[in-house]
């Protein structure tokens, strides 16, 4: 077996199995929202997918240590909600048993649902494997149909090694034109991507199944020999990624297509494909660390993909030093020979400001 061969395979269909219930919390009307201490949302299909990915996790990997984004401190005083996780986490399972063997099966009990939310409390750090997961990366976009990831990846003494999204809402089809959500009334037909990243051997998408592994191809980022006939892909919420600082470096770089605007790292996964080419995260606010599970699985897949990944400073993304990015400023991702030229852009209208 080739290097982290296993963590691939178990990451891969832990991110499928949560998946499996996010898209059931995502088709249904009222999705069980609850507002966090900083205001931001999270839902009934954040904590049940966090608690599958983690059950998973620990059955292969039981002293490997979690960072991931949700705790399990509301659900020990909300009965109803609690029950209402459980009910979903206890029937999401793979259509393949022996896949799901491979995770372990279900969860036992409520009781060890929580246990497991909270296994994700992890300081991080430089040291020994460290697991990231975003349960519902975009939580905002899944509130309102658009795109969302479910986010993982493997850390080792601080360098991500492992990384997979899983885009139940971006079309099978590479080549499709980027689109921020879906449309009214679309369905699930031809929709849903699985992207990994192992350090060192490249790139992959396939579809996103219940069952067992679909076959895999590798992706590429497009080879863009023209700055100016470039996409962007950058943050629906205007107070995550300044639009205004990103339009006028696209038009410094000669770019008239528009950007396209979609919620989490699927814009990672969009252009690490070639659906689109560059994505900027332009800091808003001069205190908001990124966290480091919005950003460990994207990062890889790009690099793996043929682009290079900074911060607007031009450092690589430090994931080594806890929960959040707090060495780095921004994201600036792009095809690998063109990153200088729209790096140097990027600071040159960050420095007028
Ligand atoms: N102030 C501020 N600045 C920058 N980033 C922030 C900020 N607040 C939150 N977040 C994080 O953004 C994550 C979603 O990022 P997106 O790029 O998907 O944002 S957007 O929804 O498209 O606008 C989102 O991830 P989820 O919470 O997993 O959805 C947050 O971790
Ligand atoms: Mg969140
Ligand atoms: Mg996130
Ligand atoms: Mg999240």
């Amino acid at each position: 077996m080739s290097s982290y061969a296993k963590e691939l395979q178990v990451a891969q269909l832990a991110v499928q199995r949560a998946a499996i219930l996010t898209k059931r919390v995502f088709h249904e009307k009222a999705k069980g929202t609850v507002s966090k201490d900083d205001k931001s949302p999270v839902t009934i299909g954040d904590f049940g997918a966090q608690a599958l990915i983690i059950s998973a996790l620990k059955a292969s990997f039981p002293d490997d240590e979690i960072v991931a984004e949700e705790e399990a401190a509301q659900l020990r005083q909300d009965a109803n909600l609690r029950q209402t996780i459980w009910d979903l986490v206890k029937t999401a399972q793979l259509s393949d048993s022996a896949a799901e063997g491979l995770l372990g099966g279900g969860i036992k009990d409520e009781e060890t649902m929580l246990t497991m939310i909270d296994y994700g409390n992890s300081k991080g750090g430089a040291k020994g494997r460290i697991w990231a997961i975003d349960p519902i990366d975009g939580t905002k976009g899944f509130l309102r149909g658009g795109q969302y990831a479910v986010c993982l990846a493997l850390m080792v003494d601080g360098d991500v090694k492992v990384g997979v999204l899983g885009c139940p809402n971006l079309p099978i089809d590479d080549a499709a034109p980027l689109s921020g959500g879906m449309e009214s009334g679309q369905t699930d037909e031809g929709r849903g991507v699985l992207f990994s990243g192992v350090l060192g051997q490249g790139a992959t998408s396939r579809p996103l199944t219940t069952g067992v592994l679909a076959t895999e191809k590798s992706i590429s980022m497009r080879a863009i020999t023209d700055i100016a006939a470039a996409t962007f892909c950058e943050s629906v919420e205007a107070g995550h990624s300044s639009h205004g600082d990103q339009a006028e470096i696209a038009k410094l770089l000669g770019i008239t297509n528009p950007s396209v605007r979609m919620d989490s790292q699927a814009k990672y996964a969009s252009i690490a494909r070639g659906a689109g080419d560059i994505y900027l995260r332009l800091p808003v606010s001069a205190t908001y660390q990124e966290k480091i599970w919005d950003h460990a699985a994207g990062d890889l897949i790009v690099r793996e993909a043929g682009g290079a990944v900074t911060d607007i400073h031009g450092k690589p993304l430090n994931f080594s030093i806890g929960r959040t990015l707090a060495d780095n400023k921004g994201v600036v991702a792009a095809p690998a020979a063109a990153h200088a030229q729209v790096l140097e852009v990027v600071q040159e209208v960050l420095a007028k400001k």
